[in-house]
């Protein structure tokens, strides 16, 4: 029988209409997406009781979770939460029974496919993508060793499921596929209680945490808390590229309000169902998030992660000098950048200080287009420019159009390289910049789909013998052309980088190398620096020798097939190499902190190099042996 009308039937029966109300309504919001292909719902000849009984629980904390005796899931009301140390552990928004039915029922009767196929991207994310993002999903949860094993050694097939393009499918559609927590969720509701919250995460260690608003997830706007998603994918190159112990790694999500209508209207959506907090509520959160986990875990890395615009830097400037804090969009994928761009210079046959003479056109002014702006120019600056001159080389354009000195209420960030030349005008369509211009790179970082348009992918060819494409946004569907579209308009003599993966294509019978502009080339190893170096800091003089360390390792035949990154399936080693750099740079400035680390770099860098390797986890079974008494790990 359909809750609705077992309500109806209470009713009739003379049961309260209190009673009867809140079922019928919940049955209505939990109405499953897809019709049901049969109805042969039992009744009962007596009133199905949930919470009348009083059980009790044999563990406390993450174990009640993984209990599927007492395990509630979502459901568990927040005094039980409270009472059994599961606050922070479970999605901020307590589901009913009714509502976990439905999702079950819809789960059971269609799989997959109630998940809206135009969520699928073409060419970016196929259904073969989603099956093995879930069973890695699970096979994660069941056993973490073998996870990471096969991520490690197959990291460039399975990138691309557990990280973009994939991540950002399984984003959109958290809510749906949820299972069981991985990570912490901290909700506006929290406030006051986050302090003792971090107490309930399971491990006494934590090394690093990613978190998370959800405001800005990938090129895909405001996801809520669905966002978590990405905390946890970066988290798992953490460690599979970066070496950090899964045990001790912490995904985290703090859980404002969704501006998203589409997603508060969701009957499963998990977070607050409310629009973003702002101003100094919104401050006073986030304060009291770090403040929690710092608190507990003093020396741990605090990544920050796909936060808006509106937030991401005055967030890294409020915490930069006092945590050992870096934002991963603007700092990382700046160093990402200019990484490339060396490697760029190499596959040209041209030497690094040939950066100076590049002229760039950035399409995206935000968060990541102004970090690596602002980098580029600082390397240009290290290659002997002035920084007027280096900022004259980049013409930038928003949504708005070109950046000019007539732009009004221009951030500090931005104002040095807004144009200040008669030609430039707002108006300027890109394709025109282009023109005028005469660029020799374009970097896409708008999130705003194939901007990079087939003209200005042929004038970029006509002015360059090897014009520099870098469309940097993901996921796949959001970056601003396709290698496939690069080669073919630049005739095969593009130089590419994308954010997402994209396959090597042929051009007249000419072999033409994909690479991947992706800040997981600097975050493992330079998370992994900064936490070994103890400094309590991440500094811009170590983010440019994690960006340097980069071209450093691209092999010769590398560089002949034109790649600009070393090859990822070195991955683990390119992480050694940041982490060792971003340690030396620590030791230049008075960073370094660690005695042991100290001690073997005096000793030469080789030495520091084993270091940092004997720290890197490697998945492998142990000999188990039960706890002694009053263990904890
Ligand atoms: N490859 C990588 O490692 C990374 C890639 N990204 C990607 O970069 C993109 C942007 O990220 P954020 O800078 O954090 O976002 P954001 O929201 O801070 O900035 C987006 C910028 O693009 C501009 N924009 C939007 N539509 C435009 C249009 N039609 N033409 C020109 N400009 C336009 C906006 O005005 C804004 O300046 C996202 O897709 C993200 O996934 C971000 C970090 C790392
Ligand atoms: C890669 C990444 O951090 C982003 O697209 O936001
Ligand atoms: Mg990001």
């Amino acid at each position: 029988m359909l809750a609705t009308a077992r309500a109806a039937q209470r009713l009739r029966a003379g049961s309260s209409l209190a009673a009867a109300l809140p079922a019928a309504a919940s049955a209505l919001e939990a109405s499953p997406l897809h019709p049901r292909p049969y109805s042969d719902a039992a009744s009962f000849p007596y009133e199905p009781k949930d919470f009348l009984d009083i059980s009790v629980a044999r563990s406390r904390g993450v174990d009640v979770l993984h209990d599927p005796v007492f395990n509630k899931g979502t459901a568990h009301p927040l005094v039980e939460r409270e009472r059994l140390g599961l606050r922070g552990l479970l999605p901020p928004r307590v589901l009913t029974m009714e509502q976990q039915k439905a999702r079950a029922l819809d789960r059971y009767w269609h799989g997959q496919d109630y998940i809206d196929p135009s969520q699928i991207e073409s060419g970016g994310v196929t259904h073969e993508h989603t099956r093995k993002w879930l069973y890695l999903q699970e096979l994660q949860d069941r056993n973490e060793t073998l996870f990471y094993r096969l991520l490690c050694e197959h990291f460039v097939e399975m990138a691309p499921i557990i990280y973009t393009p994939t991540v950002g499918w399984a984003c959109m559609n958290y809510h749906k596929l949820y299972r069981r927590p991985r990570g912490m969720y901290f909700s506006a509701n929290d406030r006051g209680e986050m302090a003792s919250m971090v107490w309930n995460w399971p491990h006494k260690n934590v090394d690093a945490i990613v978190v998370t608003d959800g405001s800005r997830i990938l090129g895909l706007g405001d996801l809520g808390t669905n966002g978590l998603g990405i905390p946890v994918g970066k988290l798992d190159l953490y460690v599979g590229a970066g070496g950090f112990n899964p045990g001790r790694v912490l995904p985290c999500v703090i859980d404002v309000g969704t501006n998203n209508e589409l997603l508060r209207s969701e009957p499963w959506y998990m977070g607050l169902k409310q629009p973003r907090l702002r101003g100094d509520a919104y401050y006073e959160i986030v304060d009291e998030f770090v403040q929690a986990v710092m608190g507990r875990w003093p020396r741990a890395v605090l990544q920050f992660e796909d936060f808006n615009i509106e937030h991401a830097a005055p967030l890294l400037e409020r915490y930069r000098y006092s945590h050992c804090v870096f934002n991963d969009d603007v700092q990382g994928t700046a160093a990402t950048a200019v990484g490339g761009l060396y490697g760029a210079m190499a596959v040209a046959g041209k030497p690094a200080s040939a950066l100076a003479d590049q002229r760039f056109v950035v399409l995206g002014a935000g968060s990541a287009g102004m970090g690596v702006v602002a980098m580029i120019a600082q390397s240009m600056v290290k290659q002997g420019l002035s920084p007027e001159e280096a900022a004259s080389r980049f013409y930038v354009l928003d949504h708005h159009g070109l950046i000019t000195q007539k732009r009004e209420g221009l951030e500090a960030h931005v104002r040095p390289f807004a144009r200040r030349d008669e030609q430039s005008q707002e108006k300027e369509a890109f394709v025109d910049v282009v023109r005028r211009v005469r660029p020799t790179a374009l970097i896409g970082l708008a999130g705003a789909g194939r901007l990079f348009t087939p003209e200005a992918l042929q004038l970029m060819a006509q002015y360059n013998e090897r014009p520099i494409i870098m469309p940097m946004s993901n996921p796949t569907s959001k970056m601003e052309c396709t290698h496939e579209e690069a080669q073919k308009y630049c005739e095969g003599r593009a130089i590419f980088a994308s954010g997402s993966p994209q396959p090597d294509v042929e051009v007249d019978g000419k072999q033409c190398a994909a690479s991947q502009a992706n800040n997981m080339y600097i975050f493992p190893g330079l998370a992994m620096g900064a936490f070994l170096a103890r400094g309590n800091i991440v500094t811009d003089g170590m983010l440019m020798a994690a960006a340097e360390s980069l071209s450093y390792m691209i092999t010769p035949e590398e560089l002949a097939a034109g790649r600009v990154y070393p090859n990822m399936h070195k991955i683990r080693e390119i992480s050694l190499n940041v982490a060792l750099e971003t340690m030396k740079a620590a030791a230049e400035e008075g960073h370094l902190h660690n005695d042991v680390a100290i001690r073997e770099l005096a000793k030469g860098d080789e030495y520091l190099r084993r270091y940092i390797q004997k720290h890197m986890y490697w998945p492998g079974y142990t000999n188990l042996q039960p706890p002694p008494p009053g263990y904890s790990d």
